[in-house]
């Protein structure tokens, strides 16, 4: 996909910039630095260099100390201060010197660059969720596009989604957040934004914004109701979901769990919408899965509203299957914000199993840590096809465990029910008396109740 053409497009440059905050430890500060990384190449951004500072907070005027900001103003050709008119001479006499101090990276990346005119970096991205005024300022002392976590984030499903529903929710979010800064920058001068702000909606004024949204509200009903009603004839199917954080392999155990060719990739959020197929081999009656959008941590808000609606496949399921990458020395953080996501959209009702995935990549002292800290948790790889027969086992058992057998008796005026009662239970005997056929089914409870009430009510 990454290589269709042998003459690649200019690929942007970007810093990452990081602050630890005193409650974060060093292992889970490279890890978020880490993903943000993957994040941005996910955006199809190299990553240049880092400027990583420990602070108390992250509400300072410009995010970094001085000297910090000047280090981070060395990869881009910025003056390193907040001013609205630094002379671009003194900015790169500055960067220069400040690249010349600075740790390896930038030591590095300075030689690498070399004669004047040489590439810099275009855009900042900070691992955290800035303020429009904290934006403008680095901007001002940086001279790059500067994009927050959150801001990377809603890019990314913005670039990915596929359906109408995701795409009309992810463009709602996106003007959401692209308002508020969109009024802050336009009194930073005519500068060039870049590909993440999104050259069309930067033209439209805050009033058209509002209108739009409101225009892509009624839409999303639309698409809602359409999707509702698809849902409601899934209804007390036997379903299962899988959900988990970003990368974690719910689509690669989808693929192998049904046998269908869903999109497998080592990128974060490969997958925006959510698929529902059935577990093969086939059961009786059938088990759906559905593969949904991965977690991340520090999910924007109003995105977090586009996962509910997405989402909903997972509340109505009867398992969650809660997929986990154990192979990441991350994975007890990534865990806990998948649980808090889950918790925020109220699925934390629906029985769920752990399934501790890319066992392949443990070695044994790990695996008997998790085996012990996680004795409930299926432990398996995607990639091996017993574990995965042994995973459609377990998803039987689960469901065989839930059903009840019961009689229905079905009229000879009702005939038309057959299809809808083989399609939601297991017939297991099937008799004839003078009013119609007796069948004796196993099923699940909810199954059966609305089956009994369809044959109660009145025939047509
Ligand atoms: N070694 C190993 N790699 C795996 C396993 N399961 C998945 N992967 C790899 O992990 C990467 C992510 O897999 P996906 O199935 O796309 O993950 P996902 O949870 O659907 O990710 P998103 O859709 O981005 O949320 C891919 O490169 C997979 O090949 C496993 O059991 N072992
Ligand atoms: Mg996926």
């Amino acid at each position: 996909m990454d290589r269709k053409m042998e003459t690649k497009p200019p690929t942007p440059r970007a810093v990452l910039v990081g602050i630890q905050l005193p409650e974060v430890d060093d292992v889970a500060h490279a890890a978020s630095l880490e993903e943000l990384g993957r994040l941005v190449k996910t955006l199809g951004y190299e990553v240049v260099g880092q400027v990583s500072q420990r602070r108390e907070g992250t509400g300072a005027g410009a995010v970094l100390g001085s000297g910090k900001l000047a280090e981070l103003a060395g990869f881009t050709g910025g003056s390193g201060v907040v001013t609205s008119m630094a002379p671009a001479s003194r900015s790169k006499a500055r960067a220069r010197f400040e690249e010349a101090a600075g740790p390896k990276e930038a030591a590095e990346d300075a030689a690498e660059d070399g004669a004047a005119g040489a590439p810099r970096a275009e855009v900042v991205i900070v691992d955290h969720e800035l303020s429009p005024s904290q934006i403008r300022n680095l901007e001002r002392a940086t001279r790059a596009e500067v994009l927050d976590r959150t801001g990377v984030i809603v890019e990314i499903f913005h670039r990915h989604a596929k359906t109408r529903e995701a795409k009309l929710q992810v463009e709602m979010a996106r003007l959401k957040y692209v308002a508020p800064r969109m009024r802050e920058s336009s009194t930073g001068g005519g500068r060039q934004q870049g590909p993440g702000a999104g050259e069309t909606t930067l033209d439209l004024d805050r009033r058209k914004i509002r209108d739009r949204l409101a225009e892509l509200r009624g839409q999303l009903e639309a698409v809602q109701r359409d999707s509702d009603n698809r849902r409601s004839a899934r209804r007390d199917q036997l379903r299962v979901a899988l959900v988990g954080y970003t990368n974690a392999g719910k689509s690669s155990l989808m693929r192998a769990l049904t046998g269908s060719e869903v999109l497998v990739e080592d990128k974060l959020f490969a997958t925006l919408d959510t698929t529902v197929r059935i577990l093969q081999p086939e059961t009786r009656p059938r088990v759906l899965v559905s593969d949904t959008v991965g977690f991340i941590k520090q999910l924007p808000h109003d995105l977090v509203a586009s996962f509910r609606s997405t989402l909903t496949e997972a509340l109505e399921a009867s398992l969650l299957l809660f997929v986990v990458d154990a192979s990441d020395p991350t994975y007890e953080a990534q865990l806990e914000v998948s649980r808090s996501v889950l918790r925020e959209i109220g699925a934390d009702a629906v029985p769920a199993r752990l399934v501790l995935n890319k066992m392949d990549r443990v070695d044994a002292g790990r695996r008997a840590m998790l085996a012990e800290k996680h004795p409930e948790a299926i432990m398996l790889s995607a990639h091996a096809p017993e574990d995965v027969r042994a995973l459609h086992d377990r998803i039987i058992g689960f469901f065989e465990a839930e059903m009840q057998e019961a009689t229905l008796s079905l009229p000879y005026a009702r005939q038309g029910l057959i299809g809808e009662i083989y399609d939601s239970v297991r017939v297991l005997a099937e008799d004839y008396d003078e009013r119609g056929r007796v069948l004796q089914v196993r099923g699940l409870p909810g199954a059966i109740a609305r089956l009994q009430r369809s044959l109660a009510a009145p025939g047509q």
